[in-house]
C-alpha cells in the first residue's frame, strides 16, 4: 500500500474472491455453502464479461440470425418470411439480455448467497491480504484466513500496428455491444469470436470481410468444420479471406472511413477500406494491476495452477492462492471456468474444515475435465460442438486413434430438420481403451447433441457398451449409431 492511499477500513474473511464474473460467482457460492465468510471484490459490473461483452450478448445476436436461417430451408416455413431481419429488434433483445449494462440483478444474487460485495479494483497486498481502491479513492483492506481466489478472467488483446490507436478498433466489447450497424466491418482473426461476430455483423446487415492470416478458420477444432463454416460465411455474403495480415491502419478523419493496408491475399489488393475494424485475436489475463509482485509473481502474467487450481508458484507457502477460469488459461470458456469455481469453492471448504483434497484424477477437487474432455459450441451457421480432442491432437499425444466420419445429413432426422441439411460428424476412438477420445458435430441443431458426446468422453463409456445407448427415431441423433455401424464395419 503506498502512502498516498488512505486505508479506511480493514475487515476479516476466511475468503476473498477478486472478480466477480460467472467464475468467482461460482467459487464464492460454493465457498458459502461450505459455511465461509466471503468477499467478493469486483471493479467493473458483476457478471463479468461473459454476461455483458462476451457470451451473452453474442448468442442474444446470433439467436435469430440461425433460426431466420434455418426457417429459410423449411419449404411451408420459408414462404411466411415475407421481410428481412430487423436489426433494431434483434439489438434491442440483446441489449435486454445485458440487461441494459446494469448489474442490480447479479448484485443481489451475490448478497443472497450471503458473501459481502466489495466494489472497487482488488490488489494482492502480501500474502493472504487484498487492498481494495473504490471509485472514491479509498482504500479497504481485506485480511484472508484460508483463500484468495484470483478470477479476473481476460481482456482481448490488440496487435502493435501503426495507426492503430488512431483506427480506434473493435475489440469484442463493441462488437458485442454496438448499438449501430456498421456499413462495412473488416473482422481480423479467425477464431471463435472471428466467426461469431462475422456471421452476426453481416446478417445484421453490414458489408463484412472476414482477415485471417491462416490457411482457414477455427484451427482448433477439426479442420472440417472450419471448411464447413468458411462455406457457411460465404454463402451468406462474408467475403473471407486467408493468408492475408494487417500491417497497418488510418483513419484521417475520426468520423471517417478506416484504411487498412493489407500483405498476402488471393485477390492481390493490398488496400481495403472499411467503416469499423475488429480484432479478434486471442485474449491477455487481467494480471496486469493485480498487485501480483507483491507476492513474487509476475504481473501480467497467466496464472499457472495445478489440476486443484492453486497457485502452482505459491503452493509451497500453504497453498493459500488459488486462480479460476480465463486468467488461469486452462481453458477460456464460462462452463468450464465454472467447473473450476465450483470444485475449488468446494476445496477450499475442505481445507478450512481440516479434511484432505480429493486430487485423484476425476476426484472431487480435480478439474480432470479441462485436459482432454472440453466441450466447445461455436454458434455459427452451421454450428461446430465438439468435445476432447481432434484426431489430429490425439495422434500427437501418442494415441493409437481412428477417426470415423459421417455425412449428418444421411440421418432421417437431419433430413426432416432441415431440406439439403449438410453438415459432418466425427469420432475420434482410442484403439487402445475402445473409448471415445473426441467428437465433432458441424450442422444446424447440432449443439444440443454435444452434451452426449461429453458424457461418453467423460465417463469413458466403452463402445461395446455405447451400441446399446439407442438415439431416439427420428432425431440428428441417429448419427451416433451410424458413426458406430461405421466404425464396427
Ligand atoms: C465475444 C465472446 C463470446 C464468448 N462466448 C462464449 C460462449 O458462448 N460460451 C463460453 O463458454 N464462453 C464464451 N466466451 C468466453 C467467456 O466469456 C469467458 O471464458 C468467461 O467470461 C470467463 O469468465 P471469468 O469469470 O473467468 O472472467 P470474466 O467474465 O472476464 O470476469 C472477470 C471479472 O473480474 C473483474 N476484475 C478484473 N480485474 C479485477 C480487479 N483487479 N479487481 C476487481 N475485479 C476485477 C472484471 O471486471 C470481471 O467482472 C466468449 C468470449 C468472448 C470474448
Ligand atoms: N462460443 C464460444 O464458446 C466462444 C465464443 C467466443 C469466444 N470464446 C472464447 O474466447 C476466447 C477468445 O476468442 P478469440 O477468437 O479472440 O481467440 P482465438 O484464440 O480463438 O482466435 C484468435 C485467432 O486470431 C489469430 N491471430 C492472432 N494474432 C493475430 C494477428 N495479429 N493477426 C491476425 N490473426 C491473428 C490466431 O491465429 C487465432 O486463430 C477463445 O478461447 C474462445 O474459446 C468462446
Amino acid at each position: 500500500m503506498t502512502s498516498t492511499q488512505q486505508e479506511i477500513s480493514t475487515a476479516d474473511y476466511d475468503v476473498v474472491v477478486v472478480g466477480a464474473g460467472p467464475v468467482g460467482e461460482n467459487a464464492a457460492d460454493r465457498a458459502r455453502a461450505a459455511g465461509l465468510t466471503v468477499a467478493v471484490v469486483e471493479s467493473e459490473l458483476v457478471g463479468g464479461e461473459c454476461s455483458y461483452w462476451a457470451c451473452m450478448p453474442s448468442k442474444a445476436l446470433l439467436r435469430p440470425i440461425v433460426a431466420l436461417a434455418e426457417a429459410r430451408r423449411l419449404p411451408g416455413a420459408r414462404e411466411a418470411l415475407t421481410g428481412r431481419l430487423d436489426a433494431a429488434s434483434v439489438l434491442a433483445r440483446r441489449d435486454a439480455f445485458t440487461s441494459h449494462w446494469k448489474d442490480d440483478g447479479q448484485a443481489q444474487w451475490v448478497q443472497g448467497i450471503g458473501a459481502d460485495l466489495v466494489r472497487g479494483h482488488g490488489r494482492l497486498d502480501g500474502a493472504r491480504r487484498v487492498s481494495v481502491t473504490q471509485a472514491d479513492g479509498t482504500v479497504r483492506l481485506l485480511t484472508v484466513r484460508h483463500a484468495v481466489v484470483v478470477a479476473t478472467g481476460s481482456r482481448a488483446v490488440l496487435p502493435d500496428l501503426p495507426g492503430i490507436a488512431e483506427a480506434r478498433p473493435w475489440t469484442s466489447r463493441e462488437a458485442t455491444s454496438s448499438a449501430t450497424v456498421p456499413n462495412r466491418l473488416a473482422v481480423v482473426g479467425g477464431g471463435v469470436v472471428g466467426v461469431e461476430m462475422a456471421t452476426a455483423w453481416n446478417a445484421l446487415g453490414a458489408e463484412v470481410t472476414l482477415l485471417v492470416r491462416g490457411t482457414g478458420l477455427l484451427p482448433n477444432v477439426e479442420p472440417f468444420a472450419g471448411e464447413l463454416v468458411t462455406a457457411g460465411l460465404t454463402e451468406a455474403g462474408v467475403d473471407v479471406r486467408t493468408g492475408v495480415s494487417v500491417s497497418s491502419l488510418s483513419r484521417p478523419a475520426p468520423d471517417g472511413p478506416v484504411t487498412l493496408r493489407l500483405d498476402g491475399g488471393d485477390d492481390g489488393s493490398d488496400e481495403l477500406e472499411v467503416d469499423e475494424i475488429l480484432f479478434a485475436v486471442g485474449r491477455a489475463p487481467r494480471t496486469d494491476d493485480l498487485g501480483l509482485d507483491t507476492v513474487g509473481l509476475k504481473p501480467g502474467s497467466w496464472l499457472e495452477v495445478d489440476d486443484n487450481c492453486r497457485v502452482t508458484a505459491l503452493s509451497g507457502d500453504g497453498g493459500w492462492l488459488w486462480a479460476v477460469g480465463d486468467v488461469n488459461h486452462r481453458a477460456l470458456l464460462t462452463h468450464q471456468g465454472k467447473y473450476q469455481g465450483r470444485l475449488t469453492g468446494d476445496a477450499i471448504g475442505a481445507v478450512a474444515a481440516g479434511r484432505p483434497l480429493d486430487t485423484a484424477p476425476w476426484g472431487a477437487h480435480a478439474a480432470s475435465a479441462d485436459v482432454g474432455a472440453v466441450p466447445q459450441v461455436v454458434f455459427t451457421d452451421p454450428e461446430v460442438a465438439a468435445v476432447g480432442v481432434t484426431a489430429a491432437q490425439a495422434e500427437r499425444a501418442g494415441l493409437r486413434v481412428r477417426a470415423v466420419d459421417y455425412e449428418i445429413g444421411g440421418v432421417a432426422g437431419a433430413s426432416l430438420y432441415a431440406d439439403g441439411y449438410t453438415g459432418r460428424a466425427r469420432i475420434v476412438v482410442d484403439l487402445d481403451r475402445e473409448v471415445l477420445v473426441g467428437a465433432t458435430f458441424v450442422g444446424a441443431g447440432v449443439a444440443e447433441l454435444l452434451h452426449s458426446a461429453t458424457v461418453a468422453v467423460v465417463g469413458e463409456v466403452p463402445i461395446a457398451r455405447l451400441w446399446h445407448a439407442v438415439p431416439s427415431y427420428p432425431t440428428i441423433s441417429e448419427v451416433w449409431l451410424r458413426l458406430l455401424e461405421a466404425y464396427r464395419g
